[in-house]
């Protein structure tokens, strides 16, 4: 089930909204209600977010965000549409149901922080559970907790005013994290920071993420950061959605003009990562078979490489499918030679990170998780066309290079 699930919502400022929402029904565009005094600042949303997902919606400033994120949490009320929080219908509550959906499912982070100036960083921290009616030693206790999650270990004392911009926001959130809402929603939580401040609280956000799995909606108008932390991002324009996609999809497969013209400036390399364009071996096949039993592996797993792995079960290398074909032609009964990738990479690094070694050895890298285990490879011709540098090959296809590596034993 979607921890957040909207659909066809609609969000129109001004008099007789409803005249708006027929309006559209019936074709008008937003400029002809613009004409009747009405705003219509999200028109016809359809989206859901998933439990443990960063989804970010992203667009210019107007496009429609801080309304959206402002009907999830309840402080608006669409106009149309429907909007359902953990599986329940949050449309139309009563004032009753709209606290209890701030205390127990959803908390906030704002861009100017939002914190009470005289209290303390510790009784900030602890608001959300301060109205939950939770006790004062349980509240402390959370909040000194959330407070260590965001490098804030200490300061539980001190006043906002006594801290920087960057720290103000760590304990902006702080306070999300101590109020234990699995969703939490992000309006333009880091545009007020400095860019070191900015990327700084973007990585801390990933780091706690990767711990704590929560569900995260996040506004922003900053692509980077966007494709940064989004797992996806719906991108709006106008009070649409225009594309809903992950940074990849968004990056290669524009929807529309205005995503691509949108997109056109973004450094591909510092985007798209490593998890992001390897392939995952989802066959294993021993060291000791024969090219025909792994081109019908490779065929019935629709992929074009295996793992090898000997007797021992451990992992020798992985075969790619040309070379498969390769050892077929010849006539030979044995594996051609597993390549062995050169350097072990995180799915997070970025492609950019990763150029030097694979263009200077024409080897294969190996995508290891946290753990240390195997869970992609990326080709070099892969890394290559993602990056859409010509390969420099001296046989003219990037194929024929890969198979003179693994001829020649380089990879
Ligand atoms: N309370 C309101 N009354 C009338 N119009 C509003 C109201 N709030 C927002 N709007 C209008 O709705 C449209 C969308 O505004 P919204 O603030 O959602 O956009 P945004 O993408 O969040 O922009 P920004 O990044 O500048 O905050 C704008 O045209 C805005 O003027």
């Amino acid at each position: 089930m979607p921890a957040i699930e909207a659909t066809g919502l609609t969000k129109i400022f001004g008099r007789r909204p409803q005249r708006g929402v027929k309006m559209l029904r019936e074709g008008a565009t937003r400029e002809q209600l613009m004409k009747e005094g009405l705003t219509a600042a999200v028109i016809d949303a359809t989206f859901d977010v998933q439990p443990g997902e960063i989804f970010v919606v992203m667009g210019l400033s107007g496009s429609g965000k801080s309304t959206l994120i402002r009907n999830v949490n309840g402080l608006l009320e669409p106009t149309a549409g429907t909007l359902l929080v953990d599986g329940d219908d949050v449309t139309h509550l009563p004032p009753a149901g709209l606290r209890a959906l701030r205390r127990n499912k959803v908390s906030m982070v704002f861009q100017h922080f939002a914190l009470l100036p005289h209290r303390t960083v510790g009784e900030n921290a602890a608001y959300a559970l301060e109205l939950k009616g939770v006790s004062k030693a349980d509240r402390e206790k959370a909040a000194d907790e959330a407070l260590g999650m965001v490098g804030l270990g200490g300061w539980g004392g001190h006043l906002p005013s006594e801290l920087s911009g960057g720290m103000r926001q760590r304990v902006g959130l702080a306070r999300a994290l101590a109020a234990g809402t699995e969703i939490m929603l992000m309006d333009e939580a880091f545009s007020a920071l400095d860019p070191l401040i900015r990327k700084e609280m973007q990585d801390q956000l990933l780091e706690l993420q990767a711990d704590l799995g929560k569900t995260i909606l996040f506004i922003t108008h900053d692509l980077n950061e966007a494709m940064r932390l989004g797992d996806r991002i719906a991108m709006m324009r106008d009070g649409k959605i225009v594309q809903i996609g992950t940074a990849e999809q968004i990056l290669n497969e524009p929807a529309t003009d205005y995503v691509s013209q949108f997109v056109a400036d973004v450094d591909r390399t510092r985007v798209l990562t490593a998890g992001a364009v390897m392939e995952r071996p989802v066959a294993v096949i021993g060291s000791e078979s024969g090219p025909r039993a792994a081109r019908k592996l490779m065929s019935e797993h629709q992929t074009s490489s295996l793992l090898v792995v000997g007797r021992d079960r451990k992992v020798v290398g992985v075969v790619w499918e040309d070379d498969v074909a390769e050892a077929i032609r010849q006539g030979s009964d044995n594996l051609p030679r597993p390549s062995r990738a050169v350097a072990q990479v995180s799915p997070e690094t970025p492609l950019a990170e990763l150029f030097g070694d694979a263009a200077e050895n024409r080897s294969p890298l190996a995508v290891v998780n946290e753990k240390g285990a195997l869970i992609g490879v990326i080709p070099r011709v892969t890394l290559l066309s993602a990056l859409a540098v010509p390969n420099g090959s001296e046989n003219g296809t990037s194929t024929d290079s890969e198979a003179d590596a693994t001829a020649g034993g380089a990879r």
